[in-house]
């Protein structure tokens, strides 16, 4: 199942910097596992925004919901969730 994801990283301003430091290193090395693993299909960055959109390809609702609980910066961002579907008019059959 593909899902698109909107998250947007709000870090408290009072941080600690060195804390910050380790969550964006954690995220990214469990970001590109992810990616390598073939379930974080597609990462942009939303130009302007501490904010991405990604694709997910899980097999549930469940397991999206426990990937994006494990990402180390979740508890510091807004996540929304949207289920895709195939499209009657895309030509791109093989894509799941
Ligand atoms: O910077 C972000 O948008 C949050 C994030 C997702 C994967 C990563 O490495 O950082």
């Amino acid at each position: 199942m593909l899902f698109h994801v909107k998250m947007t990283v709000k870090l408290p301003v009072d941080m600690d910097p060195s804390l910050a430091t380790r969550l964006k290193a954690d995220e990214k090395e469990l970001a590109q596992r992810l990616q390598r693993d073939g379930v974080w299909r597609h990462l942009w960055r939303i130009a302007g925004h501490y904010a991405n959109y990604s694709v997910f390809d899980v097999p549930s609702v469940e397991a999206l919901h426990d990937t994006l609980m494990r990402l180390p910066l979740f508890p510091y961002m807004d996540i929304e969730v949207d289920g895709l579907c195939r499209h009657p008019s895309s030509i791109h059959t093989d894509d799941r």
